[in-house]
């Protein structure tokens, strides 16, 4: 039986992922823990979209334990409970914004209007219900996907770069719906929702209760922003990440 409400979200051990000759994971070790924001962020190809792949379960060749919400990643019964967004938004451009929405709701077998309502307004569009996807501006695109991963409420949201291409207005109000998310005062209003979401801006770092930070495919630091501060001297998290590296680099570097 599946532990549902205790342990963190996402437990990972020695997770190591190939693709191709590659090892693209190496060895993680990291919990996410339940009921806050979680920012997993580092420089382009370091893996944080195949990271969140395996956490969703779509990614081949994973070894080692990966846990979410208390069973192994992938499993059938995660799959109303967990909510992933991919960095290509996934709309039917022939579809209206509503219409899109009631078919996945379909498919997740939910009570349509009720839950397209609620899912159109956290992501502000509601104006645009009855638009046709084919006709939004990017940053729309990915608000209509991201409405779809709310829809069944999940427990843990896996949202991979999701504010790239919005303007700075749209990009405040997502990370103040993804904290009202976390405190379970958003959504369907019955709890905290844990979230995953990467970025390579590192001023949305500032934002997460906690931080990943990833270079070639390990983890660099699992740290609240403040700590990583503190431990670094530093009064930023990109001055904190470079700084880390630097370290990182003089750990490796030959004698
Ligand atoms: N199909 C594949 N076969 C082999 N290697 C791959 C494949 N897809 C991705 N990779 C490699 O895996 C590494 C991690 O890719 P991933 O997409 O997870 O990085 P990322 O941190 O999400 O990058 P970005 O921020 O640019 O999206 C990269 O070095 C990439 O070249």
């Amino acid at each position: 039986m599946m532990n549902k409400t205790e342990g963190p979200a996402v437990r990972a051990r020695g997770l190591t992922v190939v693709r191709g000759k590659r090892t693209v994971l190496d060895g993680l070790d990291f919990d996410v823990p339940r009921g806050q924001v979680t920012g997993l962020l580092g420089p382009s190809g370091c893996g944080k979209s195949t990271l969140m792949r395996a956490i969703a379960g779509t990614q081949a060749q994973v070894t080692g334990s990966l846990d979410v919400l208390g069973g192994p990643a992938g499993s059938a019964s995660l799959r109303s409970r967990v909510g992933y967004c991919t960095q290509a938004p996934s709309v039917y451009d022939d579809l209206t914004v509503r219409q899109n929405l009631d078919y996945f709701a379909a498919v997740l077998r939910l009570r349509a209007r009720g839950t397209v309502d609620r899912v159109l307004a956290d992501v502000d569009l509601a104006d645009h219900a009855d638009s046709l996807a084919g006709n939004l501006s990017g940053g729309q695109r990915s608000r209509v996907s991201l409405a779809t991963a709310l829809l069944g409420a999940p427990e843990l949201l896996v949202l991979d770069e999701p504010t790239v291409g919005l303007d700075p207005v749209l990009r405040r109000d997502l990370w103040d719906l993804f904290h009202r998310l976390a405190r379970g005062t958003a959504g369907d209003g019955t709890g905290g929702t844990t979230l995953l979401i990467s970025s390579h801006v590192m001023d949305e770092a500032e934002r997460c209760d906690r931080l990943l930070l990833m270079r070639s495919g390990r983890v660099l630091a699992d740290d609240t922003p403040a700590a990583l501060h503190d431990r670094t001297g530093t009064g930023t998290v990109e001055a904190a990440f470079l700084r880390l590296v630097e370290a990182a680099n003089d750990m490796e570097a030959p004698r």
